[in-house]
């Protein structure tokens, strides 16, 4: 399969700049008219796939949101992502998963192996049990064509007190996660596959410079970043950006027009991206 930086490159210029998260809240399934149960959570789902699937790059479905319906749940999402692929959208699955290698191993084949039923474009996990317990994720995806979205820095303003913490060489956490990235994406040709999470919320970003990889931006919108926070983190990497909407457009619905009304503001806010 082609790269994921290189599908993802393509797919951001054919559809403009925008990852929307399918995050169904319950104060949202209700919004919508819907029960907070599986049966809301599936119409919930086939029309974000109808809204977004032809129209939108990249497609976060927000895991947890699936899992705390049990098994049930999961095989939503399982319909759900083969909705999306088949309508063309790239699928970031929001898993956030990170533990000891072994266990990472079946992680990785959950979201990126070609015979799971949970297989997407990307996964997003969290570094935060060493960098290098990631390997079997980073690995995978590499031998898939598959990406990865490493959090460095996230959106949440706890996050800080973890990420700007120094290491002995005195660069921030978050710094040495975005560098372990860039070293994975060295030999890329174009954008390459391993990705960094830097919130749209933050005062500054790591220094991205190296990074040849996509940034993906959380917290526009419900989480009080603009889409000029996302212009200012980026600095001279707005090509490599991202940024990702849950809330601020999902509260559109659940008119399939009316979100895609969303969507296509929510593009052309982000119209700098492309320049
Ligand atoms: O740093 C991070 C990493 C991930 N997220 C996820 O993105 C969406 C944001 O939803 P909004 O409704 O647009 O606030 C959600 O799924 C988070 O889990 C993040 O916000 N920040």
């Amino acid at each position: 399969m082609t790269p994921f930086g290189q599908r993802l490159a393509d797919a951001l210029d054919r559809r403009g700049p925008l990852c929307v998260g399918i995050d169904p809240h319950p104060g949202l399934l209700t919004a919508w008219g819907l029960g907070v149960d599986v049966d809301g959570l599936t119409r919930f789902s086939e029309l974000c796939v109808e809204a977004f699937g032809t129209t939108v790059a990249v497609v976060k479905p927000q895991v947890a949101f699936f899992e705390a319906f049990g098994s049930a749940g999961l095989a939503v999402l399982e319909r759900t992502i083969a909705a999306l692929t088949e309508a063309g959208a790239l699928v970031l699955a929001d898993a956030k998963r990170g533990d000891i290698g072994s266990t990472m191993d079946a992680y990785a084949r959950t979201w990126l192996s070609d015979g799971s039923p949970l297989r997407s474009d990307a996964v997003t996990v969290s570094p935060y049990l060493g960098f290098g317990s990631l390997a079997p994720a980073l690995d995978l995806a590499a031998g898939t064509g598959r990406g990865v979205f490493v959090l460095a820095a996230t959106s949440n303003p706890e996050g800080a007190q973890v990420q700007t913490a120094r290491v002995a060489d005195g660069r921030s956490v978050a710094q040495v996660v975005v560098d372990e990235a860039a070293a994975r994406n060295a030999d890329a040709v174009g954008l390459g596959s391993v990705g960094v999470v830097v919130g749209a919320t933050l005062a500054e970003a790591p220094d991205l410079s190296g990074l040849h990889g996509p940034i993906l931006m959380p917290g526009v919108g419900a989480q009080g970043g603009t889409a000029e926070d996302v212009r200012r983190l980026a600095g001279d990497h707005l090509r490599a950006v991202v940024p990702n909407v849950s809330r601020d457009v999902l509260r559109h619905g659940p008119s399939v027009t009316e979100l895609r009304a969303a969507v296509a503001r929510t593009v052309e806010g982000f119209a700098f991206l492309q320049n």
